[in-house]
């Protein structure tokens, strides 16, 4: 069976998926400002190790977990569901399958608790 991983097209997909979505995040006035003084860097390369994880190609993601790296932020149902809307978008223009962008919007859900932190 193929993990999403391979299906998206691995880490090149993966790589690039993870630019496009930044640059959506920091064009994005109802999210931005929560990126303003990070690192964008640091954070894509955390960002594209974390979701190869979750999406069932190579384990090298040692960041934090998801409740820990976002606490005490105030991130709101309303920001969460705006990260979602790009990340979909970003995939779509991609050309990664809906059946594949629903499988990641699943796999966001089962975070959403632990970012919101509650
Ligand atoms: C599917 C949902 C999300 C995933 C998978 C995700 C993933 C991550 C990862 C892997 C990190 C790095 C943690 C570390 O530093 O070790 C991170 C940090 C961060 N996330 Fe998220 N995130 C999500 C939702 C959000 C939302 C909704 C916001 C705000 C609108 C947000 C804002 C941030 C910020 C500002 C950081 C940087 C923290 C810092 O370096 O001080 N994230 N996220």
């Amino acid at each position: 069976m193929t993990t999403l991983y391979e299906r998206i097209g691995g880490e090149a997909a993966v790589d690039k998926a993870v630019d496009i979505f930044y640059d959506k995040i920091m064009a994005d006035e109802r999210i931005s400002s929560f990126f303003e003084n990070i690192d964008m860097f640091a954070q894509a390369r955390k960002q594209k190790l974390f979701l190869t994880m979750v999406f069932g190609g190579p384990s090298e993601y040692t960041g934090k977990d998801m409740r820990s790296g976002h606490a005490g932020m105030g991130i709101d149902d309303s920001h969460f569901n705006a990260v979602v809307e790009n990340l979909a978008a970003t995939l779509a223009e991609l050309g990664v399958s809906n059946d594949d962008i629903g499988e990641v919007a699943k796999i966001a859900e089962s975070v959403r608790d632990d970012v919101l932190n509650r």
